[in-house]
């Protein structure tokens, strides 16, 4: 599996499931999609993102025409009943639209689609995934990264303004790589970032200006 960041701005979700699983989806989907769907008997006692509910339990036959009225670029199958999941599974991939089985690890087919465990900060995304084999670790692990990126946000932004800086300026594509990596890598960069104790763009000129002086 190859991981690909997919923008849902527009996008509908269509959610089957209404259980702790099927929540939680929704909310990571309704933060972004512009509209998500939860089909479900029953919504257990949790925040759904906004998401909007509809309460039903459609047999797996039924499951196709959900699909063809509300038109989602992805299918969650988060139902307990497995009869519903494989066809939610089967009728959005007869329809070309992607699908998410919670309720499933190995044995994918080609086209499925992993929810990973996502760290964000800003606009850097961090996500991991085992493969299926261990959704605890992806939780344990994403908790552990999720310090390593604070103020990932903020170097993405600041080095961003540099590299348009340089690329106006008069340096070459060699100097400014130098120049952007040098400041990416250093601490007192990102610590001024993180704790704001002195100016991330005066550190970072700092480091810009002995990177350019040969000083590496
Ligand atoms: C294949 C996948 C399909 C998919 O949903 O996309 C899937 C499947 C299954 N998960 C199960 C169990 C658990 N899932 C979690 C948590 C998360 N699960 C997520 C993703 C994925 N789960 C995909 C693979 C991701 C990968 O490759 O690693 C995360 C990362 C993202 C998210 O869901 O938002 C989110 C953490 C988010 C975060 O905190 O950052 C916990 C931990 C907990 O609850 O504390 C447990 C209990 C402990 C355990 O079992 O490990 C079961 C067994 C159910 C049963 O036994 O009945 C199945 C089905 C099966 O294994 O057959
Ligand atoms: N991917 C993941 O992270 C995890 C996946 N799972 C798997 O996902 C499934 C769901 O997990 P939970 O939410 O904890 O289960 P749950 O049993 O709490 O919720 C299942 C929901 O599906 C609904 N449902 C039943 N029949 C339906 C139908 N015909 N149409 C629409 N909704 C229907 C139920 O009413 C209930 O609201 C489980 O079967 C389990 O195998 C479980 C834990 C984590």
């Amino acid at each position: 599996m190859i991981p690909l960041y997919h923008d849902f701005t527009d996008e509908t979700v269509l959610v089957f499931g209404g259980g702790s699983v099927g929540a939680r989806k929704a909310r990571r989907f309704a933060a972004e999609a512009n509209v998500v769907v939860v089909v479900s008997p029953d919504f257990v006692d949790e925040a759904f993102g906004g998401a909007e509910r509809v309460r039903e339990a459609p047999s797996p036959d039924d499951v196709a025409g959900w699909i063809d009225r509300t038109n989602p670029a992805l299918v969650v199958a988060a139902t307990n009943d497995e009869a519903v999941n494989e066809a939610a599974e089967r009728a959005a991939r007869e329809r070309g639209v992607l699908v998410n089985r919670a309720d499933r690890s190995g044995g994918r087919d080609a086209g499925s689609v992993v929810v990973p465990a996502t760290v964000t900060d800003g606009d850097v995304t961090a996500a991991i995934s085992t493969g299926g084999a261990s959704p605890a670790l992806s939780k344990h692990l994403r908790e552990r990264v999720e310090a390593e990126l604070d103020g990932a946000g903020a170097m993405a932004e600041l080095t961003g303004e540099i590299r348009e800086t340089l690329k106006d300026g008069d340096c070459s594509p060699e100097e400014r790589r130098d120049a952007v990596r040098a400041v990416v890598r250093s601490s007192a960069v990102w610590k001024a970032l993180r704790t704001g104790e002195s100016k991330p763009r005066q550190e970072a000129d700092r480091v810009i200006r002995n990177t350019m002086g040969g000083d590496r």
